[in-house]
C-alpha cells in the first residue's frame, strides 16, 4: 500500500514535471498539479514542479504552485532553489516570487514557533516545541546539525586549534564530523574592520562616560582588537565568551590584563537576565556567535533594545545566515531586517566585495560562498523617519 502511494507519487510528480518542460498550456498543468504532489523532486536532478517553472520562467504557474504548497526552498542536485534557476535566467519577477515567498514562510514559522515556546512555558512540555520547531520545513542554519559546527553544546565540548593558514592568516578551526570547520577565518579581517569603523562612527570621541562596547563571542579577538585600536578606546569593553579553548587563548594573549575590559565567561543566554547586563548601556553592541541557529540569533534581537544607552547606540551582527546559497542569504537579510523592526531597529546594509578565491578555504567547510557580504548596521529610527 506504502509502495503503491509512494509509487503514484512519482508518477504524478513525473508527468507535471514533464508537462510544464513540455510548454503543455497552462490550465492543463494546473489541472496536473492540483493531483500531483508538489514537493516531488526528480531523482537524479532534483528539480521540483517549481524549478521546471522557474525554467519556463511562468510567473503566473510559480504563483499557482506557491499558493498550493510548493516548497520554496527545495534544493536540486547542484544546490539550487527555483529562485537560483529564475536568478540565472536574469528573470526578477519569478526571482522575486520565490523569495518573498521564503520571506513570508520563515516569517509565519518563527511566529509558530515563538507561540509552540509559549505553550511549552505554559505546560512545560519540551517535547512539543522541538516537535512544531524541528517540524517545520524552515531553512535549517545548523539547527538540526549534532557535530560542533551545529549544536552549541557540541561545540563547547570540542578541542579548537588556533593556527595560521597557508596564507599566514590566523585561523580558529573545529572538528565537525569528517570535516574541518573554520570558527573564525582570517578573511573576515576586512569584514571586522569595516564594522567597527560602521558601528562606531561619531562615537570614539564620546564624553563622560566615554564608548561602551558589548561584544559576544571573541573567537580570534579581530573585533575586539580593533574595538581596542580606537583613536579613544572604548571606557567599557564587555566581551562575553564561552569555550574554555578561546578564554584560554585570550588570557594568553592578555586580554584578562587590558583596563576597562570585563570578559564574561559564559554564554550571552547565561547573562541576559542579569545585572551584567540588564542594565544596558551601550553604545555599541556586537554579536558573532559559533554553531548557534538563527532562532538564538532571533531572540538575541529581542534583548538588544534594552542593551542600548541612547537614541544613537548602534548594533551589529556577523551576517552568514544562509551565506551558502544567493537565495537563502536574500532571504534572511530581509527576515532578520523585518525582525528588528519588530523590535523598533531599522538596518541599513553594506555591501562588502569579499572576493574569496577558492584557496581561502584550504581543507576547511566553507561556511560563506557569496561574493558580497551585506553589513548590517542597525539603530534606532530617526525621529522625522519615522514621520513619514
Ligand atoms: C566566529 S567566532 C567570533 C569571531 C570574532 N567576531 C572575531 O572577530 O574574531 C564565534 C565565537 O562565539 C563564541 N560563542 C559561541 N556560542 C556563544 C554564545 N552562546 N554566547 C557567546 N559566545 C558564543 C565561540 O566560542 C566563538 O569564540
Amino acid at each position: 500500500m506504502a509502495s503503491d502511494a509512494a509509487e503514484l507519487a512519482v508518477e504524478l510528480g513525473t508527468a507535471l514535471i514533464d508537462a510544464i518542460f513540455a510548454s503543455k498550456p497552462l490550465a492543463r498543468v494546473k489541472e496536473l498539479a492540483k493531483d500531483a504532489p508538489l514537493w516531488f523532486q526528480a531523482p537524479e536532478s532534483g528539480w521540483s514542479a517549481l524549478h521546471a517553472a522557474a525554467f519556463r520562467e511562468d510567473a503566473e504557474l510559480i504563483k499557482f504552485l506557491l499558493i498550493h504548497g510548493a516548497v520554496w526552498n527545495a534544493v536540486d542536485a547542484l544546490g539550487n532553489t527555483a529562485a537560483d534557476i529564475a536568478l540565472s535566467l536574469n528573470n526578477a519577477e519569478c526571482y522575486a516570487l520565490v523569495r518573498d515567498a521564503g520571506v513570508r514562510t520563515e516569517i509565519l514559522l518563527r511566529v509558530l514557533a515563538d507561540k509552540a515556546e509559549a505553550d511549552v512555558d505554559m505546560t512545560g512540555d519540551d517535547d512539543k516545541a522541538s516537535e512544531i520547531v524541528g517540524d517545520s520545513g524552515a531553512i535549517r542554519i545548523k539547527a538540526q546539525d549534532s557535530t560542533a559546527a551545529g549544536s552549541t553544546g557540541t561545540f563547547l565540548d570540542s578541542k579548537l586549534v588556533f593556527k595560521t593558514d597557508e596564507r599566514g592568516q590566523e585561523i580558529c578551526v573545529v572538528q565537525a564530523g569528517e570535516d574541518e570547520v573554520g570558527v573564525m577565518m582570517g578573511w573576515e579581517t576586512d569584514i571586522m574592520k569595516r564594522t567597527v569603523d560602521a558601528l562606531c562612527l561619531d562615537h570614539a570621541e564620546l564624553e563622560d562616560p566615554g564608548l561602551r562596547v558589548l561584544n559576544i563571542g571573541h573567537g580570534l579577538g579581530i573585533v575586539d582588537t580593533y574595538f581596542q585600536s580606537l583613536s579613544t578606546k572604548p571606557t567599557q569593553h564587555v566581551i562575553v565568551e564561552p569555550h574554555p579553548d578561546v578564554l584560554a587563548h585570550m588570557k594568553a594573549k592578555g586580554w584578562y590584563d587590558k583596563p576597562g575590559v570585563t570578559i564574561l565567561e559564559g554564554k550571552w543566554q547565561d547573562f541576559v537576565d542579569t545585572k551584567l547586563l540588564e542594565d544596558g548601556g551601550f553604545d555599541v553592541v556586537y554579536t558573532d556567535t559559533f554553531s548557534e541557529d538563527y532562532a538564538q540569533l532571533y531572540k538575541f534581537f529581542q534583548q538588544v533594545p534594552n542593551l542600548l544607552r541612547s537614541s544613537t547606540s548602534r548594533f551589529g551582527f556577523f551576517h552568514g545566515l544562509g551565506a551558502t546559497n544567493a537565495t537563502f542569504y536574500d532571504v534572511y537579510t530581509r527576515v532578520s531586517e523585518l525582525h528588528l523592526e519588530d523590535v523598533g531597529l531599522a538596518v541599513e546594509w553594506t555591501d562588502v566585495d569579499v572576493n574569496l578565491d577558492p584557496e581561502t578555504w584550504g581543507e576547511t567547510r566553507k561556511y560563506f560562498s557569496l561574493p558580497i557580504y551585506r553589513m548590517p548596521v542597525a539603530s534606532w529610527p530617526a525621529y522625522d523617519a519615522m514621520e513619514t
